[in-house]
């Protein structure tokens, strides 16, 4: 494989656009963290082969909802499926998660190299690879990815030494490796330049046609407008809409894609038409790295 071109597009495992089963299937989900009702209720698909963007306001539950699906939190009430299997059941080598704005180091000495490594290293064994060969693939695929996130050049440098873009690189570079059936980006390019987060959408995209199903977190959405296939958007907890990528609200100034939600003080209830106010201007995503 290419970690840039993504997938096992020849694995019979790998998801197949269209097919019955969903990478994600999330039902009724509910979950309180500390006493406090986070989620209620949410339902949340990708479909085999999806690109679904998660939106809502800052604090609406999207990475709640992201770490619910993943187990890493646990839910109050409801279901998830991962691959058609119970999440405590589910095949975590065909998942790559890339975690919201978390540093690659660990504490430990470790190099780029070695980090991006550590997400291929499930793969290899997956594809009966041992020895030698298992290690020059698992290198070989990691110096791919981090290639593809445009960060060869460091692969020898301790993580420590790196900027927090190139952290946020570096572990988009061990979700990719993986060669994932199901990528779960929550806001992968906060803090990316705009040509890496170019060449990385490009990434997905093949990933997607090589049968890739994606769940993105996203506050500014133009980059990744072209591969979405849906939208479901957060407000207090709830599912406020599910379907196309909803417009940007007019008359703030934002650009087109650039979608943001109020936090309301004051809850609505929910209804199940689409009742989503986008307005306003998202944090700068898109801050400068280095
Ligand atoms: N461990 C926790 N204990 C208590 N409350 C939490 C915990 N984690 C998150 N929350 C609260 O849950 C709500 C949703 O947080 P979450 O991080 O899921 O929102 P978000 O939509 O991802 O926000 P952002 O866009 O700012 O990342 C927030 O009010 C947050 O303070």
């Amino acid at each position: 494989m290419t970690a840039a071109s993504g997938a096992r597009a020849t694995s019979a495992s790998a998801a197949v656009p269209g097919s019955a089963t969903p990478a994600l299937a999330a039902r009724d989900v509910s979950v309180v963290l500390s006493g406090r009702r986070i989620l209620s209720g949410v339902d949340l698909t990708v479909g085999a082969g999806e690109v679904v963007a998660l939106l809502g306001a800052n604090g609406s539950g999207k990475s709640t909802l992201v770490k619910a699906c993943l187990g890493i939190v646990p839910l109050a009430a409801g279901r998830v499926e991962l691959f058609g299997d119970r999440q405590g059941d589910a095949p975590w080598p065909r998942i790559g998660y890339v975690p919201q704005r978390q540093a690659a180091a660990t504490g430990v000495p470790t190099t780029a190299l070695e980090v991006v490594r550590a997400g291929a290293l499930s793969d290899g064994a997956r594809r009966g690879l041992f020895g030698g060969r298992w290690r020059r693939a698992t290198r070989d695929a990691a110096l791919e990815a981090l290639a593809a996130m445009d960060l060869a050049h460091a692969a020898d440098r301790p993580v420590q030494e790196l900027s927090g873009g190139q952290h946020q690189r570096v572990l988009i570079a061990r979700a990719l490796v993986r060669r994932p059936d199901l990528l779960v980006l929550d806001e992968p390019t906060t803090g990316i330049d705009l040509a890496t987060i170019e060449a990385f959408v490009a990434t997905i995209g093949r990933m997607r046609a090589a049968g890739t199903s994606v769940l993105v977190v996203l506050h500014e959405t133009e980059a990744f407008a072209p591969l979405l296939d849906r939208a479901v958007v957060l407000r207090h907890g709830r599912v406020v809409h599910d379907g196309q990528l909803p417009p940007a609200h007019p008359g703030h100034g934002g650009a087109p894609g650039h979608v943001h939600e109020h936090a309301h003080p004051h809850a609505e209830p929910y209804r199940a038409e689409p009742v989503i106010g986008l307005s306003d201007v998202a944090p700068d995503a898109m801050g400068g790295e280095e």
